[in-house]
């Protein structure tokens, strides 16, 4: 494939600016017919999202995706959700139990106005089944089924009834996918998600490899409606992994790993994720309203005063050159 590049290896160019304020842009994003203050969705991870962090999202303006990995807790999370008002975003699987669920969602009548199907390797049969019967059962729900990494892909996943997919295998900062099955988008998930793109006729959340605000505008620009991050996420206040301090100088961090990591597995079966530690960095506003201003920006630079504007920009690709050797971001 030619034009083969990263996030770090593109610069989007700036057009003539339309507006005398960064604050008359609008990062506005229709998901599911649903308004979002921001294209960004912090990834459906144990140590990203929370219960909490739900309900804050949601009632915020913000689009959220629950994780799966206390499946009987699904059940209450959506009652609790609808009860407050506010839409409810889960996640399955596609082991046998998971048809079951969606079963008793449907008798329950449950209903909830968005589900990712979350599988490391999304292009598969099962997949595609889950997805028919997800239709099938629960129709009125989007359904966002991932996560892939090529246009066949995007195609056969939005034939079978998929609302959305998403693009990204192993570019994530906990992923060690790459390196234990030498398959990915890890070190090219911007070109990936371009190619995947233009083969899309519904939306594309790219999942994965972002590491600055600047990417989200990246990510737009290559043709996603929407950004899942975690490694951004991983070091506030509210984030549910272990806070630790380190002994030496006090300072603060909090603990994220994959979801295929042994920690989260709780053995050494195919494990394609590992835990890290990250800087504490405050609150999870602050980072949402930072990310908002800066995309502000990323808006104004391409010289429009909505997200699309970002998509028609030109750019360049400058080889690992944008930190100029400084990676201390
Ligand atoms: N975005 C990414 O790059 C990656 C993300 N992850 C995350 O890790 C979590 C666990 O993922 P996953 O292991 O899929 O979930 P599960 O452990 O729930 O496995 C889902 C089902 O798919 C099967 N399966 C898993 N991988 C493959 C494969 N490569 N080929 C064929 N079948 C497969 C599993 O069987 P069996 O286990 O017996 O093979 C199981 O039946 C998810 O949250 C996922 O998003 C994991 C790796 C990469
Ligand atoms: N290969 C693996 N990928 C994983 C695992 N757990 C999560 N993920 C993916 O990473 C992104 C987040 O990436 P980041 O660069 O923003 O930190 C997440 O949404 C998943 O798609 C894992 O164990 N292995």
């Amino acid at each position: 494939m030619e034009n083969v590049f990263d996030y770090e290896d593109i610069q989007l160019i700036p057009a003539k600016s339309i507006v005398n304020s960064r604050s008359e842009c609008d990062t506005t994003v229709f998901l599911g017919g649903r308004p979002f203050k921001l294209p960004v969705v912090p990834a459906n991870m144990q140590t990203i999202v929370d219960e909490k962090i739900a309900i804050y999202l949601a009632e915020n303006g913000y689009f959220y995706i629950m994780h799966r990995f206390e499946p009987e807790k699904r059940i209450s999370f959506m009652k609790d959700m609808k009860a407050r008002g506010l839409y409810a975003s889960i996640s399955v699987g596609v082991k046998e139990g998971e048809f079951g669920f969606i079963q008793q969602i449907a008798d329950e009548d449950l209903s909830p106005e968005y589900i990712t199907i979350d599988i490391a390797h999304g292009h598969s049969n099962a997949v595609i089944q889950m997805i028919q019967h997800i239709k099938k059962y629960l129709p009125q729900s989007f359904v966002i089924a991932g996560n892939v990494g090529t246009p066949e892909a995007v195609r056969e996943l939005e034939n079978a009834g998929a609302d959305a997919t998403k693009v990204g295998i192993g570019p994530g900062k906990v992923c060690i996918t790459k390196i234990k099955t030498g398959f990915g988008t890890g070190g090219w998930q911007l070109a990936a998600l371009r190619w995947c793109a233009k083969a899309a006729s519904k939306p594309i959340i790219a999942d994965g490899g972002l590491r600055t605000h600047g990417d989200i505008a990246k990510s737009i620009r290559f043709g996603a409606a929407m950004v899942m991050i975690g490694s951004l996420f991983a070091g506030h206040e509210e984030s549910p992994g272990k806070t630790i301090e380190n002994e030496k100088d006090g300072k603060l961090y909090k603990e994220y790993f994959g979801s295929a990591s042994e920690f989260q597995k709780g053995e050494k079966k195919n494990v394609e994720g590992k835990r890290i530690l990250v800087e504490y960095k405050g609150s999870l506003a602050d980072t949402l309203k930072e990310m908002e201003q800066d995309l502000q920006s990323s808006i104004s630079y391409a010289g429009g005063n909505k997200l699309d504007a970002i998509r028609h920009v030109d750019y360049v690709i400058v080889k690992n050159s944008i930190f100029n050797g400084d990676r201390g971001f």
